[in-house]
């Protein structure tokens, strides 16, 4: 196939380097002189460094040179650019790998394209998968999802390599759930950990999260078994284990009390776990679904608690059956 990677971040850049062995690659940015120091540089030093770019990979910042002739466009940018990323790609099969919740809309990202691009074939690729530990080519399963049952399928198997497994998943909404919320509970699990409140209250919160993304996933029309498959349990625990993951790793900062908006300045990176937490306790709360966690977590992220009093918030809640 040839694909066109939209979005030249750690994880577009990661995904060039696994699709490249089978596949002919565009790679786009948004930023002209970033793709210029691809070109230069031979490597992202700015998202990913350290990792060769493949040969023959064309990078640009024109958009439609990118597409132009591809078979799949694969979105990597964050959930902030999603909408605009889709627009350009009017009839074209597409999959996107951001996770979170659109700000201001709350929508998943299935639901962003179903207003973008109703008619395509599309979906999601999501799961456990450090873009670092990709890059290396160590082992990585993850899930391509997908309402439509046989372009998941396809798409599972075209893109599947010796170091990256694809599963193919027809539960587009808790796969996106997953992903979405892993990140607020990665937050929680570095404020946990930076606290220094131990390995007790860290399975605790894990499992509690787990309870929770549930809740909210099937309230939104997900099948409660893709909470315990790759893009729910597994990427809960990678990211809240994980220090690669730049969410917990705002959470181990805001529990050394420092201020939120340093802490993402110097990540360099996004951190989608920030603007989904506020859309996912928004959309919950209409759904009346209680997501305890994420309240306490956007409680830090807005200042109206510190992460020590967050934690006193939650353990001192009503005792409940399990
Ligand atoms: N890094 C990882 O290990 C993984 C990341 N993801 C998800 O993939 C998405 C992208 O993550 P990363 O590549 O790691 O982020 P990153 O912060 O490393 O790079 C983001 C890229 O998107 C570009 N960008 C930012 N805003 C944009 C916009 N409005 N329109 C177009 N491009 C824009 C940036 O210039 C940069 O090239 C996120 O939703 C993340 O949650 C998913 C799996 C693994
Ligand atoms: O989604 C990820 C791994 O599956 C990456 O997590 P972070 O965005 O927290 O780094």
């Amino acid at each position: 196939m040839k694909i066109a990677i939209l979005g030249a971040g750690a994880w577009g850049t990661a995904l060039a380097l696994a699709f490249a062995p089978r596949h002919a690659l565009a790679l786009w940015t948004f930023e002209a002189e970033h793709a210029a120091a691809l070109r230069k540089d031979g490597e992202n030093v700015r998202f990913l460094p350290g990792y060769a770019l493949p040969a023959g990979l064309a990078i640009g910042s024109d958009i439609a040179v990118a597409l132009k002739g591809a078979d799949l466009a694969v979105i990597a940018t964050p959930v902030a650019g999603l909408r605009a990323t889709l627009g350009a790609c009017i009839g074209l099969p597409v999959l996107w790998v951001c996770k979170g919740l659109e700000a201001g809309t709350g929508l998943l990202p299935h639901q962003v394209a179903a207003d973008v691009v109703p008619a395509v074939r599309c979906g999601a690729l999501t799961g456990p998968s450090f873009a670092e530990e990709v890059a290396k080519g160590l082992p990585t399963a993850i899930t391509l999802a997908s309402r439509d049952a046989a372009f998941a399928r396809d798409m599972a198997q075209q893109l599947h390599g010796p170091r990256l497994r694809l599963y193919a998943n027809d539960d587009i909404v808790g796969a996106e759930v997953g992903g979405a919320v892993k990140n607020v509970l990665a937050i929680a699990t570095g404020i946990c950990d930076g606290l220094g409140l131990g390995l007790n209250a860290r399975a605790a919160l894990m499992t509690r999260g787990l309870a929770e993304i549930t809740r909210f996933g099937v309230a939104l029309g997900a099948k409660q078994e893709t909470f315990m498959g790759l893009a729910g349990m597994g990427d809960l625990i990678l990211t809240c284990t994980g220090d690669l993951s730049r969410n917990r790793r705002v959470g181990l900062s805001l529990a050394a009390g420092r201020p939120l908006e340093a802490i993402t300045r110097e990540l360099g990176h996004v951190a989608e776990g920030v603007m989904t937490a506020r859309e996912v306790a928004l959309r919950a709360g209409k759904l009346g679904i209680d997501m305890p966690i994420t309240q306490a977590v956007c409680a830090v992220l807005d200042g109206r608690l510190n992460a020590r009093e967050a934690v006193d918030a939650l353990m001192n809640r009503d005792p409940k059956a399990e």
